[in-house]
């Protein structure tokens, strides 16, 4: 046998048998599964700190774009593409469908209590159980029972005027000056709860977070946005196993403050359900209807699915909108010239307001949903916010490829890659949408030829794509078309330093702030 003195061997040769694993650790990544034949930063192709670490630079931007240069198909991690081309969306998102399960990235967003992961409609990665879920409580996100909902819109549309009359406009000075930012995600919040539970949060009448929920919205999304670069983190961090023992020992529980509040509110309406046809009013919130799917399949919709449905309304149905509703007022102030126009529509499609000796009913101000729906270029903007600056436009749609693999833009990628799109990438196609995609143009969905607006169409990835696209898509419209045209037929807005752009902030949703706003009445004199 031969035996080797340790001390004969000198400190060079240990450095260099350290160094060659490491190499060959690190080009294990590089080379895995062919991977290496894709383009892109030679660091993603080795590890997902890669991601980690432009979230933290870029925290102010949506950085993909920054990778579209590589291409049509881009390696942004050792296991995971991205793809550049409207064309994959079809092949990721609806023909692997059945068998493309999410990736890691959707545990990440599942809450914990009591120490066990509680997946619900948008986090779960167990595709049987989505599909039977989703199906149970279809009819609730239908078109046709917008019209239960319409009056919790109305509602919180007029507290939102009312408050706004009330605090800001007409008024000299700073006190006249309203942080849209923040003022939209009260009203995006206010209206998800009324729309939810049937009671609003009351955020719009207290005028600030009275309840820390945006606080604890942000603090959430934080952790979700930064971890799901690196997934293995959330391992280490929340679902730790030592803590999660801890959790279901009853010695540690973590839970956000939307729990509690949605808890109550679901104990209350249990104690008061009677069914929903058994109600007969046209006002039914989206609890209500859970509970009756319950009743129905109480196989697959039990009390956690109920609780897990109610928070993520609240979730992915508050950031998404308030953005959308910030970016729309934001680049109407920009592009002073279809402001114009759309007032002008709003006001040829809806009486003037009463003036201001007859005082000004604000109900009476909101435009009905039915009406509102037909203003072409009002549609038109909102297809260009959404194409401009996507609600969840800043975070990759992950997928995993089935065991067998999946054929992605003509090429044959191995099973149990993620791949994915961005919607901030695609929707600044320029083969689709034009040279000008960073220009706010919503004449461009006007004056399209009808292919070139399927194409438009086919390749809009603000709600998703296939089986888990957005639910809560009426809803959201419901909701824009409704606040948007009363806002323009109640104020003039102006923004209040035009030299100063506002800020933004990467939460998945790119979340705005300092957007800082004057309003005018435009039905009675300052
Ligand atoms: C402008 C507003 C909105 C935007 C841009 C938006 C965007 C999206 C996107 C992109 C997805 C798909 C995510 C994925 O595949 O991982 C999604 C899913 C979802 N959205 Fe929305 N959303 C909006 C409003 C709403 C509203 C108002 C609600 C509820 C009231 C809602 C509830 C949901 C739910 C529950 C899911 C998960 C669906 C599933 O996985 O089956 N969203 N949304």
């Amino acid at each position: 046998m031969l035996l080797v003195d340790s001390t004969t061997i000198p400190p060079w040769a240990y450095f260099a048998l350290a160094t060659t694993l490491l190499t060959a650790w690190v080009l294990s990544f590089r080379y895995q599964k062919g991977l290496n034949k894709y383009p892109g930063p030679f660091v993603a192709s080795v590890t997902n700190f890669w991601r980690l670490w432009q979230w933290l630079r870029h925290t102010d931007m949506c950085y993909f774009p920054k990778v579209a240069k590589y291409g049509r198909i881009i390696r942004i991690g050792p296991n995971t593409l991205l793809f550049n081309d409207p064309e994959a969306i079809k092949d990721i998102y609806m023909t692997h469908f059945n068998k493309a399960r999410q990736s890691d990235f959707y545990k990440v967003g599942q809450g914990v209590s009591r120490g066990v992961a509680v997946p619900n409609i948008f986090s779960t990665t167990d595709r049987h159980y989505h599909a039977k879920l989703r199906r149970s409580v279809a009819n609730a996100f239908a078109l046709s029972t917008l019209v239960n909902y319409e009056p919790y819109v109305t509602d919180t549309v007029a507290t939102f005027l009312a408050q706004l009359d009330a605090r800001f406009a007409g008024r000299p000075g700073a006190d006249g000056i309203c942080d849209m930012s923040e003022w939209t995600k009260y009203f995006a919040l206010d209206v998800v709860s009324a729309l939810t539970m049937g009671k609003s949060y009351g955020l719009l009448e207290a005028g600030y977070d009275h309840i820390g929920i945006v606080e604890a919205r942000t603090e959430f999304l934080r952790y979700f946005t930064i971890v799901n670069n690196v997934t293995w983190l959330d391992r280490v961090l929340k679902k730790n196993p030592l803590l999660m023992w801890l959790g279901r020992l009853g010695l540690w529980n973590s839970v956000t403050a939307t729990v509690p509040i949605a808890l109550r509110q679901m104990d209350e309406k249990k104690r008061t359900f009677k069914g929903v046809d058994a109600d007969g009013k046209t006002r039914v919130d989206l609890l209500t209807k859970f509970l009756q799917a319950k009743v129905d399949n109480p196989d697959i919709v039990d009390d956690r699915a109920v609780l897990g449905l109610t928070l993520s309304m609240v979730n992915a149905g508050s950031g998404t909108v308030a953005t959308t509703l910030a970016a729309t007022f934001y680049f109407l102030l920009k592009y002073p010239a279809v402001m114009k126009a759309l007032v002008e529509e709003t006001d040829a499609h809806f009486e003037p307001l009463a003036d201001a000796s007859s005082g000004v009913g604000f109900h009476a101000s909101v435009v009905p949903f039915a009406d509102s729906q037909k203003l072409p270029l009002l549609d038109a903007v909102l297809k260009e916010i959404f194409r401009l600056w996507p609600g969840l436009g800043m975070q990759l749609i992950e997928r995993l490829t089935p065991p067998e693999g999946a054929h992605i833009l003509g090429e044959y990628i191995p099973g149990g890659i993620i791949v994915s799109c961005n919607a901030w990438i695609m929707h600044r196609h320029k083969p689709t949408y034009g040279d000008d995609v960073e220009v706010f143009r919503p004449q461009r969905w006007l004056d399209a030829s009808p292919e070139q607006l399927a194409a438009m169409n086919k390749a809009l990835l603000v709600w998703g794509a296939g089986p888990n696209t957005c639910i809560g898509k009426n809803i959201a419209f419901l909701e824009l078309f409704k606040v948007i045209p009363s806002v323009l037929r109640v104020f003039t807005l102006e923004l209040a330093d035009p030299t100063k752009d506002w800020k933004v902030f990467n939460l998945g949703d790119p979340e705005p702030s300092e957007f800082f706003v004057r309003f005018r009445p435009r039905y009675r004199k300052a």
